[in-house]
């Protein structure tokens, strides 16, 4: 027998330190780290081509890393997947479905695989999938396919699910169904890893968000920690009337910016203070100018995530 790694309930969810995976020319992932402790949801985001499946993949076992450790469970993701199989779950997309199968009996399938199985009716009704238990997986709409791949990830109570996109092409409906079923997993101490390209997904959702470009990880934390920490402040200025944004940043002096936002609106960029504020309808009362909003704003994520890889975050 050869070595096994220790395994202990206190092992993160998922470990990685320095994963490197080339395809040919490709470096697909460059050195990245990753932690997601147990019962938690980390959301994996990055722009097309990120590298974001590839570390995903290495997870789940289907992807053997050049260089660098993964670890799931304390496991080996490669090595001990047999070990690992019963205990994670994967959402593959119409992957390994019999076209001719009904929903109800592929769910029933993917039960059969677990000890302790979570009940399908209730995961069908979560799903929203009731109507169709005895609808054939060909016959399904892509949206229903698509809940549920996502219930046979889940039917067999995995300690950890890795979710690749699992609201892509969902209608608003069905996205919040998908959404209330991972809130509900949490709370029942289930750890998520989830790519996505929604940026209200990761932030509804996510404990800890990890943004990664080029294989690598260029920001992580907290929704908020993100928001915050690379967030300019910024001044929202709406007038009824007219007015050069240079004029105004010169009156401002250095550390201030002014620029033309869409409405009309003008955006002060430097440290937000009281001050500001009173300098600024000051600056507006002295030109004559009506100020209809004066509002502190920070960067959303979205924004966080345009400053740090440039991308749109739409696939
Ligand atoms: N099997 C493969 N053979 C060759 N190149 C690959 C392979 N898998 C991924 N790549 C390349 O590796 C890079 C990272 O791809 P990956 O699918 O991990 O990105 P992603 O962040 O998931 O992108 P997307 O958001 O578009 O799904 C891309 O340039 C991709 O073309």
């Amino acid at each position: 027998m050869g070595y096994v790694h220790p395994v202990s309930a206190s092992s993160p969810a998922v470990e990685i330190r320095g994963l490197r995976k080339q395809f040919g020319e490709v470096t697909a992932v460059d050195g990245l780290d990753l932690l997601l402790p147990r019962g938690e949801i980390l959301a994996l985001l990055g722009p097309n081509g990120a590298g974001k499946t590839t570390t995903v993949e290495a997870c789940e076992g289907f992807l053997r890393p050049d260089a660098g450790q993964v670890r799931v469970l304390g496991l080996d993701p490669t090595a001990d997947n047999d070990r690992l199989r019963a205990r994670i779950g994967v959402m593959l997309q119409g992957g390994g479905a019999y076209p001719g199968a009904k929903a109800g009996e592929m769910l029933a399938l993917c039960a059969a695989y677990s000890a302790d199985p979570l009940d399908p009716d209730w995961l069908l009704d979560m799903l929203g999938l009731r109507e169709n238990v005895r609808t054939p997986y060909r016959r399904l709409s892509g949206g229903q396919q698509q809940r549920l791949a996502l219930a046979c990830a889940l039917v067999g109570r995995p300690e950890l699910v890795f979710l690749d996109e699992p609201t892509a092409g969902l209608d608003a409906h069905a996205r919040i169904l998908v959404w209330e079923l991972i809130s509900a997993l949490r709370a029942d101490g289930v750890s998520v890893l989830l790519t996505t390209h929604l940026l209200d997904e990761a932030e509804q959702l996510a404990d800890q968000i990890v943004i990664i470009d080029h294989g690598a990880v260029v920001a992580s934390g907290t929704p908020a920690d993100l928001t915050g920490a690379h967030s300019q402040d910024r001044l929202r200025l709406v007038t009824a009337t007219a007015f050069e944004a240079s004029d105004l940043a010169a009156a401002l002096g250095p550390g201030y910016r002014c620029e033309r936002g869409t409405g009309g609106a003008c955006t002060v960029i430097g440290a937000v203070t009281p001050q500001l504020i009173a300098e600024v309808a000051a600056w507006c009362a002295a030109h004559d100018i009506l100020a209809t909003e004066i509002t502190a704003a920070q960067l959303s994520l979205e924004e966080v995530f345009l400053n740090l890889t440039g991308a749109e975050v739409r696939a």
